[in-house]
Parts: C-alpha cells; sequence; structure tokens
C-alpha cells in the first residue's frame, strides 16, 4: 500500500470531536507516524475557530508535523493517504429541526434514528458522494476514508448504492462505547472483550462478550437487571457522558433485556422499542441538540475563544472511545494488522437470513484492502423481521435522494418503527421538506410539483 508517515485528513476540521481525534493521533504517533495533518471543512470560519486549539494539541506532541487548514479540497486532500470524515451536513441547527419536528407530531425526536436520522439522511449521502470523489481526484489513489459522519447506516447504504468501489469504512463508535461500559462493569480493560454482535448501525445486538474465551454476558445480564449498562456510579463510567439523556439511554437497556434477555441490545434500540416512553420523557422545546449546543460546542469554542486571548487552553475537549477508535481502525488498515473491529460492511452471506446486499454491523478483521466480516450465520425470527423493516426504511431513503422521489420518501418514513401511521409520516415529512429546502432540492421539487397526489 503506502508506508508512513502519513498524510491525514481531516474532512468537517471545524468539528467539535476534531481536538479530541487529534489528541488521539498524537498519543499514538508511535505506531501511527504522520507527516501533515490537514483539517477541511466548507465553513472555513467554525473550522478557524477550532484550528489554534488542533495546532497547540499538535505542538504539545510535535514539532515537525506540518499542519494544515483549508477549505480547498485541493490542498485538503491532495497526496492524502488517509481521510477522517466527520462532517455534520446542516451543522446543529438542522439537528435541531430533525429532532423538534418530529416531537411537534408525538413521534421520537432523534439525531439519527426515526424521521430525524432520515431527514439527516437526505442531507448527507450526496455530500459524501461529493467528498469521495473529490478524495479519489486528489489524494493517493489507495487511500482510505474513514467515515464517523452520520447517519452511518443510510450513509453506508448510500455509498454501496452510488459509490461502491470506493475505499470508504463506516464506523460507530457506540458499540465500543458499551464495551467500555461492559469493561467498567466486569472490572476488566474493553480492550480485553471480544464480542459477537449483529445488526444495523445504531440497531443491533451483543451476543457474547468474551474475556479470555469465557462468555460473561450472564454476569452483565444480572448487573443491567438492577442498575442498565452502566457501573452503580454512572459518572464514573463515562464522564463525557453523565449528560442526563445519556445516562438514562445506558439504564433503558434494562427494560429491554426484561423482556428479552438472550442478547444485549445497542442502547439506540431504546427509540424503536420504547418510543412512547422516550417520546414522554422528550422535551419539544429543549432536545439533545440544544444540550449539545450548550454544552460540549459551547464549551469547546469558549476555550478556544480564551486560549486565542491569553494562550492558556482550559480541558474544554474529551478523548474517549470517539477519538480511540478511529485511529484503531486506521491503524489496522495502514499496517494490514486484521485487528477485530465492529464495521459496517455488505453483508454478503455474512449473516444468512438478511440480504445479500445489506450493509451490516458486524465484527471484522481490518486488513488493508479493507474490512473481512467474521460470519453471524442465520439471526432469530424477532430480531431478523426488526432488522429487515429498518433496512428497508433505510433503503427506501436512499432509493428516494437518488431518484428524487417524494413517494419513496413518504413510504421510507411510514415503514419506520418510530413512525405509527402514514399519516404521521406525511405530516412530518412535508414539515421537513420545508425546513431541508436548502438541502432537498430534488425532493422539494417533487413534493412542489404534487408527485405525491399524481396517482
Ligand atoms: N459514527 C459515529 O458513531 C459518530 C460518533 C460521534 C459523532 N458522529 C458524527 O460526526 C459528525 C460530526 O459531529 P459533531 O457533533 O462534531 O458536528 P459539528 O457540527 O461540530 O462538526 C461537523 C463539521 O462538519 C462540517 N461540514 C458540514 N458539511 C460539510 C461538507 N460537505 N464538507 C466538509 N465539512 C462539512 C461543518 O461545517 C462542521 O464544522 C456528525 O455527523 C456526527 O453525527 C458520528
Ligand atoms: O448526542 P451526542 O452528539 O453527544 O452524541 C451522539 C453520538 O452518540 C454516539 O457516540 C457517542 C458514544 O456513544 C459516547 O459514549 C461517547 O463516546 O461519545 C460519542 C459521541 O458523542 C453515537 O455512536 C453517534 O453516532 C452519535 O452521533
Ligand atoms: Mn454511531
Amino acid at each position: 500500500m503506502f508506508k508512513p508517515p502519513f498524510i491525514l485528513s481531516i474532512a468537517g476540521g471545524g468539528s467539535t470531536y476534531t481536538p479530541g481525534i487529534v489528541k488521539s493521533l498524537m498519543v499514538q504517533l508511535q505506531d501511527f507516524p504522520l507527516a501533515e495533518i490537514r483539517l477541511y471543512d466548507i465553513d472555513a470560519a467554525r473550522q478557524d475557530t477550532i484550528a489554534p486549539v488542533v495546532e497547540k494539541v499538535i505542538r504539545d506532541h510535535s514539532q515537525s508535523i506540518k499542519f494544515t487548514v483549508t477549505d480547498n479540497p485541493e490542498v485538503a486532500f491532495s497526496g492524502a493517504h488517509f481521510v477522517f470524515a466527520q462532517m455534520r451536513v446542516g451543522q446543529y441547527k438542522m439537528r435541531e429541526q430533525d429532532e423538534k419536528i418530529p416531537l411537534r407530531h408525538g413521534v421520537v425526536g432523534q439525531e439519527t434514528c426515526g424521521p430525524g436520522g432520515l431527514a439527516y439522511g437526505l442531507r448527507t449521502i450526496l455530500p459524501m458522494v461529493e467528498l469521495i470523489d473529490l478524495v479519489e481526484r486528489y489524494a493517493h489513489q489507495k487511500a482510505w476514508i474513514v467515515n464517523y459522519s452520520n447517519p452511518a447506516a443510510i450513509v453506508a447504504e448510500g455509498v454501496r448504492r452510488l459509490r461502491p468501489n470506493a475505499r470508504v469504512l463506516n464506523i460507530c463508535d457506540m458499540p465500543v462505547a458499551a464495551m467500555r461500559n461492559m469493561g467498567a462493569i466486569l472490572g476488566v480493560d474493553r480492550h480485553k472483550l471480544e464480542v459477537d454482535y449483529f445488526g444495523l448501525n445504531h440497531f443491533g445486538w451483543f451476543t457474547r462478550v468474551l474475556v479470555d474465551g469465557v462468555d460473561r454476558l450472564p454476569e452483565l445480564r444480572r448487573h443491567i437487571a438492577k442498575y442498565g449498562l452502566l457501573t452503580e456510579d454512572a459518572a464514573k463510567t463515562d464522564p463525557q457522558h453523565s449528560d442526563p439523556s445519556w445516562v438514562k439511554t445506558w439504564r433503558n437497556i434494562k427494560p429491554i433485556m426484561d423482556n428479552f434477555p438472550e442478547y444485549l441490545p445497542n442502547p439506540y434500540l431504546q427509540y424503536y422499542l420504547m418510543p412512547n416512553q422516550i417520546v414522554e420523557h422528550q422535551n419539544p422545546d429543549y432536545t439533545r441538540a440544544n444540550e449539545v449546543m450548550n454544552g460540549r460546542e459551547k464549551k469547546l469554542f469558549a476555550a478556544a475563544e480564551e486560549y486565542k486571548r491569553t494562550g492558556i487552553l482550559s480541558d474544554a475537549f474529551h478523548v474517549g472511545v470517539h477519538g480511540e477508535f478511529i485511529v484503531d481502525v486506521a491503524r489496522s488498515l495502514a499496517f494490514n494488522l486484521r485487528q477485530r473491529h465492529l464495521v459496517m460492511v455488505e453483508n454478503r452471506g455474512a449473516i444468512t437470513n438478511l440480504p445479500y446486499d445489506a450493509v451490516v454491523e458486524v465484527p471484522a478483521y481490518i486488513t488493508s484492502e479493507g474490512p473481512e466480516p467474521i460470519r453471524v450465520g442465520q439471526v432469530p425470527l424477532f430480531h431478523q423481521t426488526l432488522l429487515q423493516q429498518q433496512l428497508a426504511s433505510e433503503q427506501l431513503l436512499v432509493e428516494a435522494t437518488i431518484e428524487g422521489s417524494y413517494e419513496k420518501a413518504l413510504q421510507a418514513f411510514t415503514l419506520n418503527r418510530t413512525v405509527p401511521t402514514m399519516e404521521h409520516a406525511k405530516a412530518i415529512l412535508d414539515e421537513m421538506i420545508e425546513a431541508n429546502r436548502d438541502y432537498w432540492p430534488a425532493l422539494q421539487k417533487a413534493w412542489q410539483d404534487g408527485e405525491a397526489v399524481k396517482k
């Protein structure tokens, strides 16, 4: 492939996670040597605010690494070996719409799940394809894009449909975060856990949790029956996520496993299996987007301004599993380490009773030529049916984006488990088309042409 030191570009350099990821890169420099780090963003002002913090993180560890900040894709990607993608198309203001519009109709309002996730997907698929084309035009021909940009399930399906040969690996830190919590509960480092897992992104289950070859899922089951997937002192498990909404998310593993104890669910399944309880506790005027804008984003940007003024950088960002995981995956790609990670891959029979072309999230060995998924085999009818419905909703959303089809978008919304009726789906979709008029031109046109009433 290519030899270190590498050129690494971060697409979405203005992200609140950029300092944490760069810190993780610095800590692992010995194992992932870098010649240059480049930040790329379409919002130069946002990125320029974050950049001095990132440069400080780099210079605390290295004087030799070149640091580039740009909104020019040719400068960003020329000769790059790795691209970490973490775009939020529409930024937090659109996340707030994604979460608040469904809630106005009594439906789950969430970043990547339900109508919010579908809307986010409709905004993100084509910018992701554009990013791939830019990277393929300018970067090293064997460059890898490691993608965090959400909604990862829909982005991954869009890339499968539109750029099937692209060197893109879609990843999610949620299962790793769950493994971090498991480790805290079991008293072992998360790196010692070997898990079996199957599902779609943000819609899956752990089936085994091995420590030195012994399945510790029974012990976790007993703990979860009392506390959910958190240690008794929640703040100790995940300091970055002591926000009430996150503690509730980890606690909600309990009611799900009280009913279905065999497998340990991804926390996101709460939105699909307990939508009414979720809506009951969501504040339609103050959602997770507001918590993040007033929390993580505000804290980082305030620290960046203070650093600019005083040269003192306060403790304003977090590395955590988010920063560690993407560097672990990149190392395995770079050096053909064959590390076993949960990543998104085309099924191709890994789960025998799901469609061959489904994008699934399963353990895989990460090689320089990409992931080699493990064989899961047949999943139980209950999980297969839930997965099939969610998969159809996501695949129809992607087709709606590609074809500019209002009807397929409505089918995708109607099929989603968080949406109770076709009328709810239509009311939410029509409001979202209005809110996304700057992002969904094709769908806007289909809607205005009255495609929905043509039949
Ligand atoms: N996959 C996962 O498990 C996981 C975990 C955490 C965050 N994320 C995702 O990472 C992304 C960043 O999260 P955040 O909270 O830091 O968002 P953020 O809004 O703080 O930063 C995102 C950045 O992307 C930029 N951007 C938007 N469109 C772009 C484009 N077309 N090209 C280049 N840059 C573009 C924005 O200007 C912004 O600076 C989001 O998509 C989020 O959902 C994913
Ligand atoms: O509400 P946010 O923006 O804080 O988080 C949304 C993301 O949540 C997951 O990632 C979490 C992870 O689960 C948590 O333990 C910690 O590591 O932080 C991560 C980022 O907040 C989820 O995997 C992402 O897809 C969401 O975007
Ligand atoms: Mn995720």
